[in-house]
């Protein structure tokens, strides 16, 4: 994959057009803009594992955008049945980038069951690819669309949480914006809307260790958007709760099992856990598409272990190493945040909120939203 240094937008993760893809390498981030030259699904899936493009809905797309530039380029002379072939091993291999956020697997899933049926009807090969092509193209701007849409959902259900002249400040985790979507954000998009609508005092973020998306990613953000922000460390969230600067936590997820248990970044679970203590509102924004409805609950969700490097050396794995040679690691990416620490459940539909004490229906207003 080579690397360019031209720069459309800052906060652009993914730049497409059809037959070329560019992923943004968030690794070099937030003083190095570099883009990196994807032809290939194998290059999009080393991108995603090598976390040059991260975030559930970024790299789902991403997956799909690289098969659809090789499909784009590809010299084939099979029938319409081995192009359907073709592309569902293509995606399979795919899927295997990344575990534990639904949104690639849930594309990839939809992506086969639509080539298969193109397939049925298509007289060459052409158009199997041309319709998965369009279809992996959608997913750009259905994302941007869901994402603003979670933006004023939340926004809007926040407000109506507010006492007269309240205001809020926010906490949030990881990087769940512009630079993990294809546009605007899940949680940092609820912030984004918050902000422009008068409503918001601060943002918090935290560093979010040890690949640090939040010091790098989504400092970078909010810096760039101008809303006003504060930088933490990761163990100092329970005492900015405790001190009372914080009105509402919201996060993303990488997936929601049907009783709204939630995976998303490690250390989530922590500040569900301070949020609870200190009776703050602790909120998930993601898309509908992020709700695992095979799942009962979070038991069975897949945690990704990740390189030990991630906190052996500097700057996520990137820099030299730092901690004590010989040392074993546990590095897992995500945790599973229980529904009962959940007030909320922000998507592009509307807000999910408690039926009883402590539980959703997420199945129910899945279903209703259909
Ligand atoms: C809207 S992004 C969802 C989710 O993805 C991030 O993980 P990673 O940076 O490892 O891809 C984080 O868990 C975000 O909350």
């Amino acid at each position: 994959m080579e690397s360019t240094n031209s720069k459309p937008n800052s906060l652009q993760s993914i730049c497409y057009q059809r037959g070329s893809l560019r992923l943004l390498d968030q690794r070099r981030l937030p003083l190095e803009t570099v883009y990196l030259d994807i032809r290939s699904a194998t290059d999009g899936w080393n991108a995603i594992k090598d976390m040059v493009v991260r975030g559930a809905p970024a790299i789902a797309i991403a997956a799909a955008l690289s098969l659809a530039v090789e499909t784009f380029n590809l010299d084939f002379s099979g029938t319409s049945t081995e192009a359907a072939s073709f592309l569902t091993k293509k995606l399979e291999y795919l899927v295997s980038s990344r575990p534990t956020a639904v949104n690639l697997s849930d594309a990839a899933t939809k992506l086969q069951k639509l080539v298969l049926k193109a397939a049925e009807t298509a007289d060459e090969p052409k158009a199997v690819f041309e319709a998965f092509i369009d279809a992996a193209e959608r997913m750009l701007t259905d994302d941007v669309n869901d994402n603003k849409a979670i933006g004023f959902h939340g926004a809007r259900f926040l407000q109506s949480q507010l006492k007269d002249s309240e205001s809020l400040s926010i906490l949030t985790h990881c990087n769940t914006g512009s630079l993990a979507t294809a546009g605007y954000g899940t949680a940092l998009g609820v912030i984004r809307s918050v902000h422009a609508e008068g409503l918001l005092v601060q943002a918090f973020c935290t560093e979010t260790r040890p690949f640090n998306q939040g010091s790098r990613l989504t400092a970078f953000e909010l810096v760039h958007d101008m809303i006003p922000a504060t930088l933490i460390t990761d163990s100092a969230a329970a005492a900015l709760m405790k001190s009372g600067r914080v009105n509402a936590v919201i996060v993303g997820a990488d997936r929601v099992a049907a009783n709204g248990d939630t995976a998303n970044k490690i250390g989530t679970y922590s500040l569900a856990i301070s949020a609870s203590f200190h009776k703050i509102p602790f909120y998930v924004a993601a898309p509908v598409t992020s709700i695992d409805l095979s799942l009962p609950s979070g038991e069975d969700i897949i945690v990704e272990e990740r390189s030990p490097k991630e906190l052996l050396n500097a700057d996520g794995g990137l820099g030299k190493q730092v901690a004590a040679p010989g040392i074993s690691v546990w590095n897992p990416a995500f945790d599973v945040t229980p529904a009962n620490l959940i007030t909320g459940i922000i998507t592009e539909k509307g807000v999910i909120t408690k039926v009883s004490a402590d539980a959703f229906d997420i199945k129910g207003f899945v279903e209703k939203v259909k």
